[in-house]
């Protein structure tokens, strides 16, 4: 089985349901992603940070499905802002091909890039070392060169809020294709996407599942539903939930039978449910669940409704 397709704004078309692999393993995610590619998925959402492309390539030459076939993201991480080219080489040589599908922004903060360590540089205090005299819209400049030079055919953002977005807007000559959110069952973020759809930008899920130790998987109103349904798992309604509202979703597994049954899954659910499951959906955060699970301590404020301002 393979996904259905999403068009983005520049017309590129990319297959809705994708592979995470945030946290797999280097020595796993190899397997991950041959047993993902063999079993209908085309689509691996990858990321400098993981500190596992290297193996994801791996596992992508083990399938034998032709690159051209599989559409691949990875992300611009936070020390590489002021670098943008020198990252996206980094990970081009990491997975072993000269293209990807689609360049992120992974945070919109850029950290010093001359710090106490490479991926995560911290101050003296114990806070992160962020490099607050970067300009956001001089990054997105950045990205929008990488275009021209063909190492990448569609740019976006990642974690940006409405407010970001504006700030990039502004200048912007491409508009983000994408915007990949923390987007969920207990976090839907219904009026960001709304902000997203009247600008264009697709949203991609990301932890669709509630990530690591998810409390999603025993929601009553999600497992319900599912019965109803004659669904197998309360996680085929958590992903068919997201692809009903127009996003992407990435769920990461390293498990062979999840890494199948999340994509057949979510397409069983995507035509069981009804305009009536969805809205019954919909209201699950705002009945008193809204939760938020991956809130790196930034420091600033995003301008996230739900992310509480740190305090100086
Ligand atoms: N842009 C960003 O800042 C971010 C991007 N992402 C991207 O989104 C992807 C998905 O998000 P992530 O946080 O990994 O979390 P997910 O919501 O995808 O959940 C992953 C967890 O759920 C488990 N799991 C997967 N499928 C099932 C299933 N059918 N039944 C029960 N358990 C299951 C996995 O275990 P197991 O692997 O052991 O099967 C893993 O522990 C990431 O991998 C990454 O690619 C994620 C976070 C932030
Ligand atoms: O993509 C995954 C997430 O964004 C992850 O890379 C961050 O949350 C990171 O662990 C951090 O602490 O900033």
């Amino acid at each position: 089985m393979s996904s259905p397709l999403i068009t983005l704004n520049n017309g590129q078309t990319i297959p809705a349901i994708g592979l995470g692999t945030w946290q797999s393993k280097p020595n796993e995610v190899a397997r991950a992603v041959e047993h993902a590619l063999k079993a209908g998925y085309r689509h691996i959402d990858c990321a400098w940070a993981y500190g596992n492309e290297k193996e994801v390539g791996e596992g992508l030459r083990a399938s034998g499905v032709p690159r051209e076939e599989v559409f691949i993201t990875s992300k611009l991480w936070g020390t590489y802002h002021r670098r943008v080219e020198e990252c996206l080489d980094q990970t081009l040589a990491n997975l072993g091909t000269t293209y990807l599908d689609l360049y992120l922004v992974h945070w919109p903060i850029a950290m010093n890039p001359n710090g106490n360590h490479p991926v995560m540089p911290m101050l003296p205090n114990g806070n992160r070392d962020i490099d607050a005299s970067r300009d956001i819209k001089d990054t997105w400049k950045d990205m929008e060169a990488m275009v021209k030079t063909g190492k990448v055919k569609s740019i976006g953002a990642s974690n940006f809020s409405q407010m970001t977005l504006e700030k990039i807007l502004l200048t912007a000559e491409i508009i983000p294709a994408v915007n990949q959110l923390e987007l969920h069952l207990y976090n839907p973020q219904l009026k960001l996407l709304e902000y997203l759809k009247s600008k264009g930008i697709v949203p991609q899920a990301y932890s669709p599942l509630g990530s690591t130790n998810s409390p999603l998987f025993d929601d009553e109103t999600a497992t319900e539903i599912a019965k109803k349904h004659g669904l197998k798992n309360t996680s085929d309604v958590l992903l068919g939930y997201l692809l009903a509202k127009n996003a992407f979703v990435l769920p990461k597994s390293v498990t062979p039978s999840r890494i199948e049954s999340n994509l057949t899954g979510a397409m069983e659910a995507y035509n069981a449910l009804t305009p009536e499951d969805i809205k019954v959906l919909d209201g699950v955060a705002a009945g008193g669940k809204q939760k938020r699970f991956i809130m790196p301590p930034w420091g600033i404020d995003l301008g996230f409704d739900d992310w509480p301002v740190p305090t100086k």
